[in-house]
């Protein structure tokens, strides 16, 4: 967390933007939280829900939000998208031991949930127990988040030497 609180991002598709306004004015309302950045949609749009996991999730990857919150109809394809961007780890969670885990085991920087799935009220006391959990680098958990990123900076090495193999062929 910044020393200033977190700086979160929300977004939704179509299926998940009454609980993604629901939640974001909670965390507009909580004093833990230094801002709040909503990546839609909002009203009647309708973008696909990997487009704006993905903006979300990019904005943590580059540094410019602590956390994202995504909402689609089950919390499955917003973190299943928001698992493509390099860095970004990203869970479904609806229970209140693996959101704890999600920040504690996994340092996860991404809680997805499902307005199909979970009801609104757990929903925000989900998200208002999330704000109060901190990775700890020092704790036993931490290699385990390193072998993430190892098995990750391997796939994008070899993603690179075919670049280059590819570009040999031509
Ligand atoms: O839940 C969703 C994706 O996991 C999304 O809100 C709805 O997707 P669809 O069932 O493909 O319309």
């Amino acid at each position: 967390m910044a020393e200033q609180g977190w700086r979160v991002v929300v977004g939704a598709d179509d299926a998940g933007v009454q609980y993604k306004d629901a939640l974001k004015a909670d965390l507009e309302a909580d004093e833990r939280v230094a801002e709040v950045v909503d990546v839609g949609v909002n009203g009647d749009e309708s973008t696909a829900y990997p487009h704006v996991a993905v903006e979300a999730a990019r904005r943590v990857a580059a540094g410019d939000a602590d956390r994202a919150l995504l909402v689609c109809g089950t919390g499955l394809g917003v973190a299943i998208s928001a698992n493509k961007v390099p860095g970004v780890r990203a869970v479904t969670a609806h229970d209140s031991f693996s959101v704890e885990r999600a920040v504690l085991s996994n340092d996860a920087q991404v809680l997805c949930f499902g307005q199909r799935v979970v009801g609104l009220e757990l929903a925000r006391r989900l998200a208002r127990e999330w704000l109060g959990y901190r990775f700890d680098a020092s704790s036993a958990s931490a290699a385990k988040v390193d072998a993430i990123r190892g098995y990750e900076d391997e796939a994008a090495q070899l993603a690179t030497q075919r670049d280059v193999d590819l570009a040999r062929c031509d």
